[in-house]
């Protein structure tokens, strides 16, 4: 038998599939338990573990596997599998048992049986041989028959469809991402056109289809291969720069550039220029004007502009007078122990009454102080109980608070007392679809998005359009932050469109009670730097050092508010890059033997060149809405289980998201990263009592005025500046950042008639200087 199965004396174990250890949905990897039958390897045990990327395997199936025998550090001996195929059954009882069982609609024990007694034991070879020998079974249909046949090709394809695959060098989790995509089209596809992967198959770039493409003999001028690098660049273009559209120059400049880079072929503008007007004919790319869009985006500007303008339609809100706003805003003020200011009063004024309001500020003008002034107003003047619980799932609570990240809602919670959550979660985020959208719209009467500078055009429009138009709306943010990650300047086009009516806080509070960080973070936006910069003061230091000294520096201070008491969590250092010698990843390091150093008593677990140990101050990287963690979240790891203490068999990390519990299987711990020191993008939104911001040199191509602004603006309490004057100096006075190229402001302007423009109270109040409505309305109520 042996010698019959030899395979070219390739490694096989042929064996049945008697238990799965573990199958992840998203990317299919799987450990199987498998019960040898024959195989060519030397030594093996009777029962052995086979690890590798494929569907659900059928139980007491049989399965040829080809690969090799890997010793796993934790879990010993296993065979890795680069590809298998499916065996069937080649005995009367095994065939009928396969035939009925399940997998094939429509067949019994009887249909199977009868199969079996026409064509014999080796049925299955001979259907797949030909089709119509199903012809000769009694009383089988030709839809049954047809059935048949194509489920068991399906099975038999998925093997030779992974052999092809990995020929053209596809290991084999890719091979398994692109056959859930294609199925059986999948070499067909390929064969025909590479280029389709890079718009079909995540993971799968423009550099890795025209290798394919080069490899099939396409040539470098193939419209395919043409369209292929249009849609790619533009992508990149808006997913890397923030960019909501190319011009038509830039796009056939940077096409004809990465294609002609690949290859030592020119490629003729003509034929990019024709290949872009195909694009656009077939709606995978939108033009207007000389400009070109992805449609996502284009349709997500018009969405907003349109949702804005519903919005805005609305009447005016207010339905109370002005007597009985002046009366709660005097009860408030009493309760909350504060005396708003002229500007604080007329915010919190217009976004009661308006159906949509922004407040914008810096840091410490009093957004929060405002927030939480217009939700008990809201509340005191609609009659409303502010206690969640006196809510049900038939009337839920009518205030809703968002925010793009789970810390800044965090922080929304705990300045109002209310619930908060992530925009994300508010729109039921389910890892690949928005549940709300213009036919199922959130409830509520008034919803307030924080961090809205954080927010891209995709996420404002899907956030918009789920806005019913009885719901009144409130952004706040600060526009002098760091833009979005995602695409857009939503926020900036929405202020500079001046259609919302909007407040700007100017005056600082924070600074009142002696705070010199939040002037240096106003010094800093309006591009000044401070003559006092370097010399330290209460609440702020800068410590000179060299990009070589720079991690030391940072360890020492570290250090020392360690042994003052502050927890890694209270300590926050910033850096705007992760490679290099000052890079996160190496902070990262250091700040981890500081804080959590290697103990015996400790568990650890290793993950690529990452030790993960109990007590680790770590970062979630992705959403995760399900577990309820969100990008930008800090957790720390509360435990870590071994594969041979749990059922599971695998190794598993806990984190503790302020309570909230969430478990990585090892293979997931990509969706981690230490958090002792983080981007100052991933920051955003956040706040930390001290904030150590190393700025050298070698950040010299992240440094940005915005970038330092917001990584200034997350400290509370502390700010320790360590680095190079000349570092920081050159980062403030760098502002090339603002510049993306979006349509919103435009479209805004252009769709939004002049009569529905509320002038902001600033404007209105032009030529009325030291008058302020309150001097009015103060001679109303007496
Ligand atoms: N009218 C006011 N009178 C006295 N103190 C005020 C007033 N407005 C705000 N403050 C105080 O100023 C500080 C900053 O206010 P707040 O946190 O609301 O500002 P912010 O704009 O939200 O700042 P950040 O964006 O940095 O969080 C707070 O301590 C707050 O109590």
């Amino acid at each position: 038998m042996q010698q019959q199965l030899d395979f070219d004396g390739r490694s096989f174990i042929k064996g049945v599939h008697v238990g799965t250890i573990f199958h992840n949905e998203d990317n299919l990897y799987s450990v199987i338990r498998v019960r040898v039958e024959e195989t060519n390897e030397a030594h093996i045990e009777k029962d052995v573990v086979v690890t590798g990327y494929f569907p659900l395997l059928g139980e007491y199936d049989t399965y040829t596997f080809f690969g090799s025998f890997k010793e796993h550090p934790r879990f010993g001996k296993q065979y890795v599998v680069d590809h298998f195929r499916k065996e069937f059954p080649e005995t009367k009882e095994g065939v009928i048992q396969y035939l009925s069982g399940g997998m094939f609609k429509g067949i019994g024990k009887k249909t199977a049986t009868a199969i079996v007694e026409t064509l014999g034991e080796r049925a299955i070879s001979k259907i797949l041989e030909d089709p119509d020998v199903l012809a000769s079974v009694p009383k089988l249909t030709k839809a049954k028959a047809r059935q048949l046949y194509e489920t068991l090709r399906e099975h038999e394809g998925l093997e030779q469809i992974m052999i092809a695959l990995s020929q053209f060098g596809f290991g084999p989790q890719l091979s398994m991402k692109i056959y859930q995509v294609y199925k059986d089209e999948t070499l067909q596809i390929i064969r025909t056109n590479p280029y389709q992967l890079v718009e079909d198959v995540e993971g799968i770039g423009f550099g890795r289809a025209d290798d394919l493409g080069l490899q099939l003999g396409i040539s470098g001028n193939h419209p395919d291969r043409i369209r292929a690098g249009c849609l790619y660049v533009i992508e990149q273009h808006c997913m890397q720069e923030g960019h909501v559209y190319m011009t038509y120059e830039q796009l056939l400049t940077e096409v004809k550039q990465l294609l002609e880079a690949k290859r030592q072929e020119l490629v003729d503008v003509a034929c990019i220029s024709r290949e872009m007007v195909h694009l656009s004919e077939e709606g995978k790319l939108i033009v207007e004007e000389d400009r070109f869009y992805i449609p996502s985006l284009y349709f997500a500007e018009k969405g907003i502009v349109s949702n804005v303008r519903r919005l805005l339609e609305q009447c005016d809100m207010s339905t109370f007078s002005e007597a009985e706003f002046l009366l709660a805003l005097g009860e408030w003020e009493e309760e909350a122990n504060i005396q708003y200011s002229q500007k604080q009063k007329e915010a919190i004024q217009q976004a009661l009454c308006s159906p949509l309001f922004i407040l914008t500020g810096g840091p410490g003008t009093g957004k929060t102080t405002v927030i939480n002034g217009i939700v008990h107003l809201f509340a005191k003047l609609h009659g409303l109980s502010l206690d969640p619980a006196s809510y049900d799932a038939d009337e839920p609570f009518p205030i809703l608070l968002a925010a793009p990240t789970g810390r800044a809602a965090k922080r929304m919670t705990e300045s109002t007392g209310l619930p908060a959550m992530t925009i994300h979660r508010l729109l039921g985020w389910s890892g690949d679809g928005f549940q709300r959208g213009e036919d199922e719209p959130i409830c509520g009467k008034l919803l307030i998005v924080d961090e809205m500078s954080m927010v891209d055009t995709w996420l404002a429009n899907q956030l918009l359009k789920s806005v019913p138009s009885s719901m009144q709306v409130i952004f706040v943010g600060d526009e002098d932050q760091l833009p979005s990650v995602g695409p857009g300047q939503v926020l900036k086009d929405l202020l500079r469109a001046n259609v919302v009516p909007t407040v700007r806080l100017t005056d600082i509070y924070r600074q009142a009670e002696g705070s010199s960080i939040i002037s240096l973070a106003h010094a800093i936006k309006d591009g000044n730097i401070p003559h006092d910069l370097t010399i330290p003061q209460k609440d702020r230091s800068f410590i000179r050092c060299t990009g070589g000294q720079v991690v030391d520096v940072v360890k020492k201070v570290a250090e020392s508010a360690k042994q003052k008491g502050y927890r890694a969590k209270d300590v926050q250092v910033l850096a705007p890059m992760y490679r290099g010698h000052a890079g996160i990843d190496r902070l990262n390091e250091t700040l981890q033997q500081l804080f959590n150093p290697k103990h015996d008593n400790k568990r650890e677990l290793t993950f690529g060149d990452v030790v993960y140990r109990v007590g680790d101050k770590v970062l979630q990287l992705v959403n995760q809405p399900d577990e309820n963690v969100f990008n930008g979240d800090i957790g720390e790891i509360v435990a870590i289980f071994y594969a041979n203490e749990n059922v599971e068999k695998q190794d598993l990390v806990v984190v503790s998201f302020d309570g909230n519990e969430v478990t990585y299987p090892k293979q997931e711990l990509h969706q981690i990263t230490h958090a002792y020191c983080c981007s100052i993008h991933k920051s955003q939104g956040s706040e930390f009592p001290i904030v150590i911001l190393p700025v050298v040199k070698s950040y010299y191509r992240m440094l940005r005025r915005n970038l330092l602004y917001t990584a200034i603006t997350r400290s509370k309490q502390y700010l320790i500046l360590c680095g190079e004057e000349e570092a920081f100096q050159l980062g403030v006075m760098r502002t090339d950042d603002g510049t993306r190229q979006t349509t919103l402001y435009e479209k805004l302007t252009a769709t939004i008639s002049s009569e529905q423009q509320l002038l902001p109270m600033e404007d209105a109040n032009i030529g009325m200087e030291g008058v302020t409505p309150y001097d009015f309305m103060e001679n109303d109520v007496t």
